[in-house]
């Protein structure tokens, strides 16, 4: 049988090279006919990640060239998207469209890709002819993940996420940003760092200055990120929310199938020093008084990545951070245990790496999902 047709795009981009580098650890491109696309290096040749000779990069915006795909994976940002994806089928098009960004999220003939979530609906969604999937916001499929046993048995009566969100959901450039504030910081007081003998009021006093001045090196996020945080992530809605924020309820709501009667999501979402790992702190209220030990039981029963730490000092310090669970596929969730507001609310803390799970690895199961179906 011949090999289906895979056409990437944004595959040199940091969410594209996350998910060329999953790709090839599990040794999708045999399993393809892969086509590299770009927007800006046309005729270049292609990467050779395939292990296979792909030819040269094509135009990502060459309708013509892409028709030709069966299945178009798309990392390039939702102005690509909004481009290309509706000229593409307006052209008769009926191939697999899946797409990282969020453009077409809440399209009626999409499904918001999870598959230990929503596998069901997936597979189903394909047999009824649906051809957009397009994977969630990082924060709500890292939540999803951690406390999908809880949803699944129904028995959130709310959510509030409070999160730490990483640099890296800002893109490649916030991420290098980040690592000169924090060398900036250090080179400006290095001196008094250096001399035991400074007093930390003086040590503190500079670095406050330098932060505030226009020597500190903040053109991406226009604000200080390390030494600091930013409590706004995206664009201002009129409810008050963030665009981040607005996402938790209505994509989760829809990764869970739930339409008539929404789970209330809603919390604060805030940028801090991570790199690429985002951490949540949860407050939830059940609906029931459940043990913590049954509580536990179900979330770690309800996929393979997610991992109970127990509430812990020493276990939560060593597993429960972004600086351990960078670059891996581990979901940690601890800090369980009921809040003094009643036995029906419990704690929750989660991190998950936005690059992995957050981004690229839910599209590169659709493909495997696609190709096995
Ligand atoms: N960042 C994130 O955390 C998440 C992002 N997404 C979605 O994915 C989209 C892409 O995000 P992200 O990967 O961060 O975007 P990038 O800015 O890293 O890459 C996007 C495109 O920029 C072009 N590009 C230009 N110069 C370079 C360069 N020097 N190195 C690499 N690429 C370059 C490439 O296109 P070309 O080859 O055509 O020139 C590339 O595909 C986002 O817009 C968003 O919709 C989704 C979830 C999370
Ligand atoms: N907004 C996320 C990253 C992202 O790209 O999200 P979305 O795919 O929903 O636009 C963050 O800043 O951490």
């Amino acid at each position: 049988m011949s090999q289906q047709k895979v056409g990437l795009v944004g595959w040199r981009g940091m969410v594209g090279s996350v998910l060329m580098q999953r790709m090839q650890e599990e040794q999708d491109f045999t399993h393809i006919e892969p086509t590299f696309f770009t927007t800006s290096q046309k005729g270049l040749p292609a990467p050779d990640f395939a292990g296979k000779d792909a030819g040269v990069l094509e135009d990502a915006f060459d309708i013509e060239a892409l028709r030709q795909q069966d299945i178009i994976i798309t990392c390039q940002g939702g102005d690509y998207t909004k481009d290309v994806y509706a000229k593409l089928r307006d052209a008769g098009w009926q191939g697999y469209w899946i797409d990282a960004a969020s453009s077409l999220r809440m399209a009626d003939d999409a499904i918001i890709v999870l598959d230990p979530v929503n596998g069901k609906e997936i597979t189903e969604g394909i047999d009824k002819g649906v051809r957009t999937f397009v994977g969630g916001n990082c924060t709500v499929s890292l939540m999803l993940l951690a406390l999908g046993g809880l949803f699944e048995q129904d028995l959130v009566e709310w959510a509030s996420p409070m999160t730490y969100q990483a640099a890296s959901g800002s893109g490649a450039k916030h991420m290098r940003e980040l690592i000169s504030q924090m060398g900036a910081i250090h080179s400006n007081v290095k001196d008094k760092i250096d001399d035991p003998a400074t007093a930390i009021l003086d040590i503190d006093q500079q670095v406050a200055e330098f932060i505030r001045s226009d020597d500190y090196p903040s053109t991406q996020f226009g604000v200080p990120l390390a030494g600091s945080l930013i409590p706004y992530i995206d664009s201002q809605l009129p409810s008050g929310q963030s665009r981040e924020e607005w996402k938790a309820q209505a994509e989760a709501n829809k990764i869970l199938g739930i339409s008539d009667a929404p789970v209330p999501i809603d919390g604060i979402c805030v940028r801090v020093g991570a790199m690429r790992c985002h951490s949540q702190a949860i407050t939830l209220k059940l609906k029931q008084d459940l043990p913590l030990q049954e509580i536990e039981r179900i979330l770690a029963e309800h996929n393979e990545w997610v991992k109970v730490i127990p509430n812990d000092r020493d276990d939560t310090m060593q597993s429960l951070t972004p600086a351990t669970v960078t670059g891996t596929l581990s979901i940690p969730v601890g800090r369980i245990r009921k809040l003094t507001m009643g036995p029906e609310y419990i704690s929750a803390f989660t991190v998950g790496d936005q690059l992995l799970w957050g981004a690229a690895e839910p599209l590169r199961r659709m493909l495997r999902i696609i190709l096995s179906h």
